[in-house]
């Protein structure tokens, strides 16, 4: 880790323990990580930084458990089971503490280009490309009228409905490690077509990963296409 990643690490835990202090004193956040409280103060303050080892104890313990629970409580259901994580993805702050916790949890490749599909999956593949330091890139459902080469995914649903992402050519290139992520992952179809456009520029995947997957379908399908880690932070029935 050079000393620039490091730092990041640092800033990273950090942010973690301000978001858990905002409802806990100081005691209480030093029951809930071992920490001494009088640490914890000078760390949420900015005076003094955890050394790397603590950061990523924070990040991976506590961080882990305390922001998946805060993920699962701010995921909407209608009555007909439809998802609503509008509280999740329109969160960009949020976003930024789950992206380290997301990024340690299944071991993916450090990725050059972080590949997501229009609308949702934007706000978080923001966040893990800023992790990661890699480029940010989304797929849309139409055409961008001032681009002229693409490279496009089309899949028949189950529906019989048509479906085609496109992503401009320029924005991967053969040999990127892509890692695919999306806020959802349902049926895998959007997914699926995400790796089409890897394997259409060339590109290697470094991982699939979600923050919900809804069912074990998509999931699986994700997990049939490809050998890189696969995996979601968060699963509903
Ligand atoms: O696993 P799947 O069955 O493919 O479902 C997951 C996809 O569905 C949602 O997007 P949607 O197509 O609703 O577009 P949006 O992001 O613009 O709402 C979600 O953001 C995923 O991209």
């Amino acid at each position: 880790m050079n000393r620039a990643e490091k730092a990041a690490l640092q800033l990273q835990a950090v942010a973690v323990l301000g978001m858990l202090k905002e409802t806990r004193t100081y005691d209480e956040l030093a029951d809930l990580t071992g920490l001494p409280a009088g640490d914890l103060n000078r760390y949420v303050n900015g005076h003094v930084l955890p050394g790397t080892d603590r950061a990523r104890e924070v990040i991976d313990g506590v961080g882990h458990e305390t922001l998946t629970a805060e993920l699962e409580e701010r995921i909407e259901l209608d009555g007909e089971g439809y998802v609503d994580n509008s509280g999740i993805v329109f969160d960009q702050p949020f976003l930024d503490l789950l992206a380290p916790v997301a990024a340690e949890s299944f071991g993916f490749e450090r990725p050059d280009v972080v590949l997501t599909a229009a609308t949702d999956g934007i706000t978080l593949a923001s966040a893990m490309a800023r992790y990661f330091d890699a480029r940010c890139a989304y797929a849309k459902k139409s055409k961008e009228t001032a681009i002229e080469e693409f490279i496009e995914a089309r899949d028949r649903l189950d529906s019989g409905i048509e479906l085609t992402y496109y992503l401009p050519a320029s924005a991967l290139s053969a040999g990127d490690t892509v890692l695919v992520v999306d806020d959802l992952i349902r049926s895998g179809e959007t997914q699926e077509l995400l790796l089409d456009i890897a394997a259409g520029a060339d590109a290697h995947v470094g991982g699939v990963f979600a923050l919900i997957a809804a069912g074990d379908e998509g999931i699986e399908r994700a997990r049939d296409r490809t050998d890189a880690p696969v995996g979601a932070l968060s699963r509903l029935d």
